[in-house]
């Protein structure tokens, strides 16, 4: 009730679980040597609406300022990192950063993300530490086994440039490439006068699955170089993580990029228990060309909403509830020094719903005061 759809009012454990997922990817990130980052979450909706970015207005929260101009509550991180980060000395970076982005498309529009942004940093090395942070983090919330999946831009780029297809039917194969819908792909590619080519892109949707599947395309695609090289990157990135994370790898050669401004490798991570969506991010070095040049940028964002549901209960500290009155309150007070490592919950009569590990009553008798465990 007085709420928009989707919007929802939060009280405890659902919050605690959050929190406890920001402080763990805070150490986590500060301990591999990133620094924090934040920008405004109001900014001009040509921020994300250019060419470079390209992100649809029709899915931002906004509104006209005074000046006429459009603003928006911020619908990305990576896009405001790197106008925040435009005017920097390209040496080597690595960037945190814990908030919201505002999207009409979600139920609320709000979401939570904890996500990195590595600059100026050789390709594999950049992707690999994504990754392997991505790793550690899971692996820090107790998370369980995840699975991580490597995609590339332009295997299925390259494969359409040489169709000549309407811009709706490339955003229609788009489409029908992400469901995976292989005779639609097929059927829509055809419209392009190129068999060879649609052949090709059919046979991507099922181009997915454990590390096997890279071999198979060198052998399929080795009279072509460029993909030859994708295949080998992917390859050399797969085996990093192999070596020093634990998570099992997955190739999806089909992928499509799910936001306009990737362009190289992308990457999706999922919770093997419940095949939850938790991490997605990729290089997006063109990014930076409105800024007159070309970085190497690459990172991942996490969705703490999903991660927080699936964290362990992180409260084990001792509660000791301690029983007191308006007389006694001060002498309760003074107990907490007492119990520095505990939750001492003052209370006039212990709460029904906690069970407390233990109960403590401060009693005046004769002007004294005794402390007695009920
Ligand atoms: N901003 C992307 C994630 C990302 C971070 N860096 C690169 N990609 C997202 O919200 O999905």
């Amino acid at each position: 009730m007085f709420l928009p759809a989707g919007s929802r009012d939060e009280m405890g454990a659902s919050i605690d679980h959050r929190f406890h997922v920001m402080e763990v990817f805070r150490k986590v990130m500060t301990m591999r040597g990133y620094t924090l980052i934040s920008t405004p979450v109001v900014e001009y909706a040509s921020t994300f609406t250019n060419q470079y970015v390209d992100m649809k207005l029709q899915d931002m929260m906004k509104w006209f300022n005074p000046e006429g101009e459009i603003e928006v509550l911020r619908p990305d991180w990576t896009t405001s990192i790197a106008r925040a980060l435009s005017t920097q000395a390209k040496n080597p970076q690595k960037w945190g950063y814990i908030g919201s982005v505002f999207k009409q498309s979600i139920p609320g529009i709000e979401s939570h993300q904890i996500g990195v942004e590595i600059l100026h940093y050789p390709p594999l090395m950049g992707e690999g530490e994504s990754l392997l942070m991505a790793s550690s983090l899971l692996k820090e919330l107790k998370m369980g086994d995840c699975l991580i999946e490597l995609g590339h831009t332009e295997i299925f780029e390259s494969l359409v440039r040489p169709l000549t297809l309407s811009q709706v039917d490339e955003k229609r194969l788009r489409q029908a490439m992400h469901d995976k819908k292989k005779d639609e792909v097929y059927q829509i590619a055809l419209n392009g006068k190129n068999q060879q080519s649609a052949i090709e892109l059919a046979s991507l949707v099922d181009a997915f699955g454990s590390l096997d599947i890279l071999s198979e395309y060198e052998e399929r695609w080795k009279e072509r170089t460029d993909l030859l090289e994708i295949l080998a990157h992917l390859k050399k990135l797969a085996r990093i993580v192999e070596a020093s994370g634990s998570q099992e790898i997955l190739i999806d050669l089909g992928r499509v990029k799910n936001l306009p401004y990737y362009s190289g490798t992308m990457f999706r991570g999922f919770l093997k228990e419940t095949g939850a969506d938790c991490f997605s991010g990729g290089r997006y070095d063109r990014l930076y060309e409105q800024f007159g040049e070309r970085n190497s940028a690459v990172g991942l964002a996490f969705d703490v909403d999903v991660l927080a549901e699936h964290v362990e209960e992180t409260n084990d500290f001792t509660h000791i509830c301690v029983i007191a009155s308006e007389d006694t309150f001060v002498y309760a007070e003074q107990l907490r020094t007492k119990y520095k490592d505990a939750i001492v919950d003052i209370q006039t009569e212990p709460l029904a719903h906690i069970q407390y590990d233990v109960m403590l009553e401060i009693v005046e008798k004769d002007g004294k005061i005794e402390v007695l465990e009920r």
